[in-house]
């Protein structure tokens, strides 16, 4: 039989198998000698030992298309990355190194702006366009209002996705609308901080009705960006690609250089200010760390 790990807990995998349900596994297999360990998001073959108790053995882990190192997941075909429009406001900071953490493992993104209904138009236009002119889906939802879900399953039909957001955006509101099974708590952070809920929550795979996976992580207030030359760090923003050829000077760093074809694009409104204003501060960060 073949399955998909949706999540491991002490020592034991939770192998969901479609139509037949999740069997508790442990790893036994040949594989366990070429010092595999088994992820969540791994498609496996599996024994089953005990199909009244749902018990099984993980003979195989097959051949992995990916594998994430943050968050630590197998087999991701895209991250669908949640922030709020508004309430709060979207940290531009805060998603840039998400979306740099994906190029840099080359997984696509789909940005979600929930709470929509709290946003007013002009603001909106603003996050759509930043974010499309730099090449990335942009869509918008309000899980209080149930708003932007058909597009939401749509992109998520059929794919293993995993779902990223800072505290407090909506994610666990969205999560429960897509895989009401899911049963995320949801509300006040500090009453969810009260109850010790973050110590106790477990990163695991939801499968979708429609077909597919998503993966929850839990939400996060910080990105350290990956281990790179601060030359490298223009190839992590797509939209700079098209204009880096203009540019006078080659290993151009599009900062005070004449003739950059960066810049005049910036200046052309065809670069958004509030990309290329992260650009600088992170390439300054990582001039800095570069110093020690
Ligand atoms: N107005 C409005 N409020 C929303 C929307 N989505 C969620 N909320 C509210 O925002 C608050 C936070 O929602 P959660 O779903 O708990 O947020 P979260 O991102 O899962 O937060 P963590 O679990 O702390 O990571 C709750 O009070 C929700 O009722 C929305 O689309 N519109
Ligand atoms: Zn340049």
């Amino acid at each position: 039989m073949q399955g998909k790990i949706i999540k491991g807990i002490a020592g034991f995998y939770y192998v969901h198998v479609a139509e037949s349900g999740i069997y508790e596994c442990k790893a036994k297999g040949s594989f366990r000698n070429q010092k595999v360990k088994p992820l969540v998001g791994d498609d496996v073959r599996l024994e089953v030992l005990n199909e009244e108790e749902k018990k099984g053995n993980i003979e195989e882990i097959l051949p992995r298309k990916n594998q994430l190192i943050r968050p630590a997941v197998a087999n991701v075909d895209q991250a669908l990355m949640i922030f709020s429009a508004a309430k709060p406001r979207p940290n531009f900071n805060l998603l840039d190194r998400f979306l740099i953490l994906m190029e840099y493992q080359q997984v696509p993104v789909v940005v979600c702006f929930n709470k929509q209904d709290l946003a007013a138009e002009e603001e909106l236009a603003v996050l759509e366009q930043t974010y499309r002119s730099a090449g990335y889906e942009v869509r918008f939802t309000s899980a209080a209002r149930e708003e932007g879900l058909g597009e939401i399953r749509a992109l998520l039909k059929g794919k293993t996705s995993t779902v990223a957001g800072p505290s407090g955006v909506g994610k666990s509101s969205l999560i429960n609308l897509l895989v009401p099974e899911a049963e995320m708590e949801t509300g006040n952070i500090s009453r969810k901080i009260e109850r010790g809920k973050h110590t106790t929550r477990h990163s695991e795979l939801f499968a979708l009705e429609e077909g597919g996976f998503i993966f929850d992580t839990p939400g996060f207030s910080s990105i350290y960006l990956p281990d790179m030359e601060k030359e490298e760090l223009g190839t992590y923003f797509p939209e700079f690609a098209r204009y880096e050829p203009k540019c006078r000077f080659q290993g151009c760093a599009h900062i005070h250089e004449p003739g950059c074809g960066v810049k005049e694009a910036l200046e052309a409104g065809e670069i958004s200010p509030i990309r290329y204003e992260n650009y600088k501060l992170l390439y300054e960060e990582l001039k800095e760390k570069r110093r020690y």
